[in-house]
């Protein structure tokens, strides 16, 4: 069963004409779904229906096979839905400690929050190394590990990644790449949207491109990689041979 999966999908912005126009993806337990596409294709407004900020005008929201269809963003996170932001989100002037702990703001068993929290220092290192420092004073590539760190406070079932590479150099991009790989490794599915969408294919275990509000093309992320086709298209050339 999919962790989550949005089925016929259709959603956009006030009287606008929709974004997504019949789109349609599920997320199976223990894999890095990646989607791609072009600029303004609406893959960040994948990510806000499948997070609750923005309720599909028609089609079905379904985590762990509950119909969770125009739940907000509060339920979905309790449903284990996480988003984590595009951008930089981790706030500067707080100790990486205080950054991460506030992922953990619903949970009320101390017990249970020192656990996950001994959870992602293991899981990603740096986040225990910098612990007390102020999180202001890291790098991009380790903001991004507090801000993976807070949204797994939670133990969330999937965590839906709005370009995370983005404004990062090629070995913070590495970086963070490997970690989302161990984030699955670790028993949580991803969703990832990527501007980066061959490095982003390379890590994935499936992949989808959406184009024109729907799925143009879906299945194994080295299918599509392999592809020609999309590699003109989508990818920014040809394959690697
Ligand atoms: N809050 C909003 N209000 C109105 N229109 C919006 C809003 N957010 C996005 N849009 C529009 O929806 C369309 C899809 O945007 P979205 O951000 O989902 O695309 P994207 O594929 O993530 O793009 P990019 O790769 O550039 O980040 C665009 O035409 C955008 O202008």
């Amino acid at each position: 069963m999919s962790e989550i999966e949005l089925v016929d999908v259709r959603a956009g912005y006030g009287r606008a004409a929709p974004v997504l126009r019949g789109f349609s993806v599920a997320v199976p337990a223990g894999t890095v779904v990646c989607l791609v596409g072009p600029n303004g294709a609406g893959k960040s407004t994948v990510l806000k229906v499948a997070s609750g900020l923005l309720s599909p005008r028609s089609g079905r929201v379904l985590v762990g096979g509950k119909d969770l269809t125009g739940a907000g963003p509060q339920r979905m996170l309790a449903e284990g839905v996480a988003l984590v932001l595009q951008g930089h989100s981790v706030f500067r002037e707080m100790t990486v400690e205080e950054n991460v702990l506030l992922g953990g703001y619903t949970l009320h068993d101390r017990t249970e929050k020192t656990r996950r929290a001994r959870f992602v220092k293991e899981l990603l290192p740096v986040v225990g190394e910098r612990w007390n420092s102020l999180a202001g004073l890291l790098s991009g590539g380790q903001q991004k590990q507090v801000e993976f760190a807070r949204s797994l406070m939670v133990d969330p079932k999937v965590v839906l990644l709005d370009e995370p590479s983005m404004g990062l150099d090629p070995k913070a991009t590495s970086t963070i790449f490997d970690q989302v790989v161990r984030m699955r490794d670790a028993g949580t599915a991803v969703l990832l949207v990527e501007q980066n969408a061959r490095r982003a294919l390379e890590t994935a275990d499936l992949g989808c491109v959406l184009d024109l509000g729907r799925v143009h093309i879906s299945g194994p992320a080295a299918d599509l990689l392999a592809d020609p086709q999309l590699g003109e298209l989508y990818l920014g050339g040809r394959p690697a041979v």
